[in-house]
């Protein structure tokens, strides 16, 4: 009998806590929306009127209460009064809840255990609006119900991600009258006067751009005819406007990048030609590290502008990465070219992140065979089209989002760091948008037979064959030689990395990667 007591009495205490519990968190959420809201902030500024005089005229209220009825409904009501606010924000916050369980109630829309996401509340970022919800549901589930989702909640998600915890779900949302545009056309206007700046269309809210000196390579990836190569083309196309100069690598005999693209830049059909470009690209860019290390600038811009030089933008643009590097059903003795090319990629995916030489890659099957970790590990930018197979998905973004993307031409998602937000490209038409362009490209390193170390920078000491040498405490020593050209005097850049073998000038480059180029990809 005590036994059957004793658990009722628990069953009880249970329920009056789960009661009590469910009472808080209605009352907490209750707040939260009022704070947004001031049509509720004024109705709490009503009830704290009552609760109020509840406490300073006690009297006057209790006598307006009717005598007629029992004595307990009249201390009853007036508890109520006295705490309306309290009972006001609980309200408020059970009907937001109610709302959403009629919502996920009409989808059908719940855990294993049956039961509904219980709604924990929201918050406003500008036109945004983050719904939070505790479910046990997991969030591959939520990702794959996402258009069911949005025709229940009336709104377009734009993301949805755990929360605090992984009970947590945050979905951010905007009101179902934000829709991404099915059409963009490209235009002038949306050339950013940032060189390195990049914009690749439009999402729900913003325009979406990227910056090359924080995030320096780009992957596109997506099925055929998803919009792929109109991207790169119009990426490349910013990049030529910006004064950039650039490589197009098409092994289709220029079939990508057209007889018009010749002469904004160098269209590679050749193996051997992209090997000796890469080779010299991979040189190029060991000259820049060392040079930016020495003046202590982190990236391109900051080298232009302390030195007042023009070095240049480098784009290298592959529409097809298969067809560069898939050894699969290549001869024996032209696997090693192929090796080659992969490894100056390689190399340059990974050292090149603030020289100002950026890699712009689109693939139609990104398996491992083609996107090499290696690779694909040192490519911050990622834009992936729809894709039927989650494993494309999951290669390219880290999550499976792209299987649930909508059929749309252009429509692509974007993804830097844990962001992955859904735009839709501009449209970019060779045959009207190509025109004439007028721009000082600038230099490279490579190319000039000497080059000139700012003077300020660098204290020279001059012996009588006009050689120099630079002393640089806590650095390395570097050799200086000061030739004259032309009647002028220039000092010359002597190869950095004489003597090192690969792995050393690896850790070299490395070590100053640390140090000095330090890139947040999550900040762009
Ligand atoms: N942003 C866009 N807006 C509207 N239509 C687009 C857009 N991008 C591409 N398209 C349409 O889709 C077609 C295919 O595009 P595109 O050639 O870029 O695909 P792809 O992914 O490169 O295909 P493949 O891998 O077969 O070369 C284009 O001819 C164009 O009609």
């Amino acid at each position: 009998m005590d036994k059957e007591l004793n658990s009722l009495l628990e069953s009880i205490l249970l329920l009056l806590i789960q009661m009590l519990k469910g009472f808080i968190m209605g009352v907490w959420h209750g707040l939260r929306k009022a704070l947004q809201n001031k049509w509720y902030l004024t109705g709490i500024g009503i009830t704290l009127v009552f609760s109020v005089i509840c406490i300073t005229e006690k009297a006057m209220v209790c006598r307006m209460i009717p005598e007629t009825i029992p004595e307990w409904l009249q201390q009853g009501i007036y508890l109520m009064l006295l705490a309306a606010p309290v009972i006001y924000l609980f309200l408020i916050g059970q009907t937001g809840q109610k709302n959403y369980d009629k919502c996920f109630e009409d989808i059908g829309f719940k855990g294993k255990n049956g039961k509904f996401p219980k709604y924990a509340g929201s918050s406003k970022e500008g036109k945004k609006i983050l719904l939070f919800f505790q479910s046990t549901i997991p969030l591959s589930e939520w990702r794959s119900s996402r258009e069911r989702l949005e025709t229940a909640l009336d709104c377009s998600i734009i993301k949805i991600e755990n929360g605090r915890n992984k009970r947590t779900v945050k979905l951010t949302t905007l009101p179902s009258d934000y829709k991404i545009p099915t059409m963009v056309k490209w235009s002038e206007e949306y050339l950013n006067d940032k060189n390195g700046v990049l914009t690749l269309g439009i999402s729900a809210l913003d325009t979406i751009s990227f910056n090359l000196n924080r995030v320096p390579h780009v992957l596109v990836a997506g099925e055929t005819g998803s919009g792929k190569s109109v991207i790169l083309r119009c990426l490349l196309w910013q990049m030529i406007e910006q004064g950039a100069r650039v490589y197009m690598i098409d092994f289709k005999g220029g079939v990508e990048f057209g007889k018009q693209y010749e002469q904004y830049g160098e269209v590679i059909t050749e193996r051997e030609r992209a090997l000796q470009v890469l080779d010299l690209l991979v040189r190029e860019n060991e000259y820049r590290l060392h040079v930016f290390r020495d003046l202590e600038v982190k990236n391109l811009d900051e080298y232009n502008k302390k030195t007042r030089q023009n070095l240049c933008r480098i784009g290298v643009f592959t529409d097809e990465l298969a067809e560069m590097l898939d050894k699969k059903g290549v001869a024996k003795e032209e696997k090693q070219i192929y090796e080659q090319i992969e490894g100056k990629l390689s190399t340059l995916a990974r050292l090149s992140r603030a020289t100002g030489i950026n890699l712009f890659m689109g693939v139609q099957r990104p398996d491992a065979n083609v996107l090499t970790g290696q690779i694909k590990n040192n490519i911050p930018v990622r834009i992936s089209g729809r894709f039927a197979d989650k494993t494309a998905s999951e290669i390219v973004l880290g999550n499976t989002d792209a299987v649930n993307l909508p059929d749309i031409k252009g429509r692509f998602l974007y993804k830097v760091g844990n962001e992955t937000i859904e735009f839709q490209s501009f449209y970019f038409d060779d045959e009207t948008m190509l025109h004439e362009v007028c721009v000082d490209q600038g230099e490279m390193l490579t190319e000039a037979p000497v080059y000139k170390v700012p003077e300020h920078k660098i204290p020279v000491r001059k012996n009588e064959n006009k050689k120099a040498e630079v002393v640089r405490s806590g650095r390395k020593e570097k050799k200086v030689t000061a030739v004259k050209t032309s009647g002028e005097e220039k000092n010359s850049y002597e190869d950095p990395f004489v003597g090192m073998n690969s792995r050393e000038i690896e850790e070299e480059m490395r070590r100053m990667d640390e140090e000095d180029l330090n890139l947040n990809f999550g900040d762009f």
